[in-house]
């Protein structure tokens, strides 16, 4: 059995949460508040920022020059999705200035900022699986479970249950069996470790976004 396999086993739980929640049923069925929407886009705005930082360590670090270039483009990509949702769902809703990070999205940056400095590279691509998979994941279960038309979110949808992302996600799995299969035990325990902590930062993503999450000194 592949790292990977392993390691959905034990997020499969998580998983089956995720796709439970009120933020991703109400999605589907496109009666999720839009000022929930929105206050998602806008965090995911700073959060994919970060994560393109993150996949630029990963980048820097891997010894693999085919690694690095796949990193690169990864990190690119991260990019033009976030400069995308600023050009459509920022102007719809009329989004201005900077916005702040919630304790969640701070939280979840931070998580993979440290991880990807400290740890070796295999770990520190085992802790951004998650934002590939889980997403294509939800993704695919959004669009074949959907059946309203005229989804407001649908923009969204098509990003994570599109082809293209698909093959981006084929790539990362790939890239982390086979980082796995040269790794230790104790570094094999390590990258599902980081793995599942993302995967529940994930599920908390979404869920502050539902409760529209504050500081408390706020
Ligand atoms: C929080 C979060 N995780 C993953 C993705 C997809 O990479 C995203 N856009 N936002
Ligand atoms: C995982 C992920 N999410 C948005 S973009 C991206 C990587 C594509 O390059």
């Amino acid at each position: 059995m592949n790292w990977t396999d392993k390691a959905w086993e034990k997020a499969n739980p998580i998983y089956e949460k995720i796709i439970g929640m009120p933020f991703v049923k109400e999605l589907l069925k496109g009666t999720l508040d839009p000022e929930k929407f929105k206050f998602y886009i806008e965090q995911d705005s700073r959060y994919l920022e970060y994560f393109a930082r993150a996949l630029s360590i990963i980048a820097a670090k891997t010894e693999d020059v085919n690694i690095m270039l796949d990193f690169i483009r990864f990190a690119e990509g991260a990019i033009v999705v976030e400069r995308s949702l600023h050009d459509s769902y920022f102007k719809q809703y009329e989004v201005k200035g900077q916005i702040s990070m919630s304790p969640t999205c701070h939280h979840y940056v931070h998580f993979l900022q440290s991880t990807v400095y400290m740890s070796q590279s295999s770990v520190g691509i085992a802790a951004v699986l998650p934002c590939f998979w889980v997403y294509k994941k939800v993704g695919d279960y959004i669009l074949s479970n959907q059946n309203a038309d005229n989804n407001q979110y649908q923009n969204w949808i098509d990003t994570y249950a599109g082809e293209e992302f698909g093959l981006l996600v084929k790539k990362a799995i790939s890239i982390c069996d086979k980082a796995a299969a040269s790794s230790t035990v104790e570094q094999q325990e390590s990258m599902t470790e980081v793995f599942l902590t993302a995967c529940k930062l994930e599920y908390n993503f979404w869920d502050s976004a539902y409760l529209l999450e504050r500081w408390n000194s706020d």
